[in-house]
């Protein structure tokens, strides 16, 4: 596959010269139609979607993917038979890449930046990626999630695949993982801005009698990996609630719910489409906002403004708008930028947007109880050499 954005000529060493690399962590999708069942088959064979016996994860997560091909080939066919994330997740990249080098990281110090990106599920992965940072030659790694809200299924999984990755690459260097942003102040305020800008045209779009609630879409997760200790539902509710406070909208009617099932066990709620529902029932206009992903994708752009909103017709809600994801928005690449400087100078093999943990203590998955013993127990990884220079230190 043709990375462009990832091959880097090799590095010009200079002793006064530090190079970061910031690998940038996201879910991936399919590049073709032939594609998309691959992609599949590597989504439900992760043991931290498929939570089965191993020996029975191959078998059931290859049924469950072909069951699930036909369906996503027709949202995908929407989309032009592949997915956008990757184009978008590599201007990301390149647009905090660009910031980072112009502002700089410390004030009494030289670095050069370079931004990577490594997909979960289909190209480029983690060993691609991690050969690719390797033959820059970096002094530094910082891993930084595209996903705001910790999930076991989604940062936590990255997490571990770049880990072993970059053992099996031999890329031996000093590396933090930034877990989590849900309530970054920078963060929060970009997205209220998006938010604000799509309420303010929903408003002078819609006639003035009719009221419009905000449904903040989260993805879903099944019931029972938020009841196992997953904070990914809680770290939402911690995004809704800083946007909230920044919109400016008093008693702004607002709901947080959760699309995309795409098993048959039962998944935290309320639904969106049980959301819609009610805005039918109750003759509101609504503003869908996604509030778990940072860039469009199959499910922002076909379940969203295709599915949903024909649903929301159905149902007679007077008025269906939403506002866009993130992408390379300046407030949010700035916000990124902020995540990396902090996490560089946080001393911390992981690190949330605030430094320590963030989760209350119910929430027995968070990374700071559940991941970091795994990541530092990895013999030979550059986060165990981390971690064995900072004790040392
Ligand atoms: C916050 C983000 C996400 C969580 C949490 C998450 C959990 C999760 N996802 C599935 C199954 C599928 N997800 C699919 C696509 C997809 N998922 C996310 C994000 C989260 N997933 C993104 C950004 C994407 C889109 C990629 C793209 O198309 O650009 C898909 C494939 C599409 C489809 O078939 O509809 C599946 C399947 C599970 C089971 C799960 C938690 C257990
Ligand atoms: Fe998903
Ligand atoms: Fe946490």
């Amino acid at each position: 596959m043709d990375l462009p954005a990832q091959t880097v000529p090799a590095p010009a060493a200079s002793a006064s010269r530090k190079r970061l690399a910031v690998v940038l962590l996201n879910l991936g999708g399919p590049d073709a139609p032939e594609s998309i069942r691959p992609f599949l088959v590597n989504l439900f064979t992760d043991p931290a979607i498929l939570r089965v016996p191993g020996f029975i994860r191959p078998w059931l997560g290859r049924l469950i993917a072909w069951r699930r091909t036909r369906p996503a080939t027709e949202n995908y066919a929407i989309l032009g038979g592949k997915s956008p994330l990757l184009e978008l997740t590599i201007a990301q990249g390149q647009a905090l890449e660009a910031l980072l080098n112009k502002d700089g990281l410390n004030a009494d110090s030289v670095e050069e930046v370079k931004c990577f990106t490594a997909m979960r599920y289909w190209h480029p992965m983690s060993d691609e990626t991690a050969a690719a940072v390797k033959a820059w030659g970096p002094d530094e790694v910082i891993l930084l999630p595209l996903y705001p809200q910790y999930s076991t299924t989604t940062t936590g999984s990255s997490a571990l695949a770049w880990i072993k990755a970059a053992a099996r690459a031999k890329l031996e260097v000093p590396t933090t993982i930034i877990c989590c942003f849900h309530s970054h102040p920078g963060f929060a305020s970009s997205t209220a801005e998006i938010v604000r800008g799509a309420w303010d045209k929903a408003r002078s779009e819609l006639d003035p009698a009719i009221p419009l609630r905000v449904l903040f879409s989260a993805h879903g997760l099944p019931e029972s990996i938020v009841k196992a200790g997953d904070p990914y539902q809680w770290q939402v509710e911690q995004t809704v609630a800083g946007v909230v406070a920044r919109l400016d909208l008093p008693d702004l009617d607002h709901v947080v719910c959760f699309q995309s099932r795409v098993t048959p066990q039962k998944w935290i709620g309320p639904s969106t489409e049980d959301e819609l529902e009610r805005a039918g029932h109750d003759k509101v206009a609504v503003l869908v906002v996604p509030i778990a992903f940072t860039s469009e994708h199959s499910e922002t752009l076909v379940e969203l403004d295709v599915e949903y909103r024909e649903e929301a017709e159905k149902l007679h809600v007077p008025g269906y708008f939403r506002a866009p994801a993130q992408n390379s928005h300046p407030g949010f690449i700035g916000a990124l930028a902020d995540l990396v400087r902090h996490g560089r100078t946080s001393n911390r093999t992981l690190c949330s947007f605030a430094g320590p943990r963030q989760c209350p203590k119910n929430h027995k998955d968070c990374p700071h109880a559940a991941l970091i013993g795994r990541l530092e127990a990895m013999p030979g990884t550059p986060v165990e050499r981390t971690a064995r220079a900072r004790t040392a230190a």
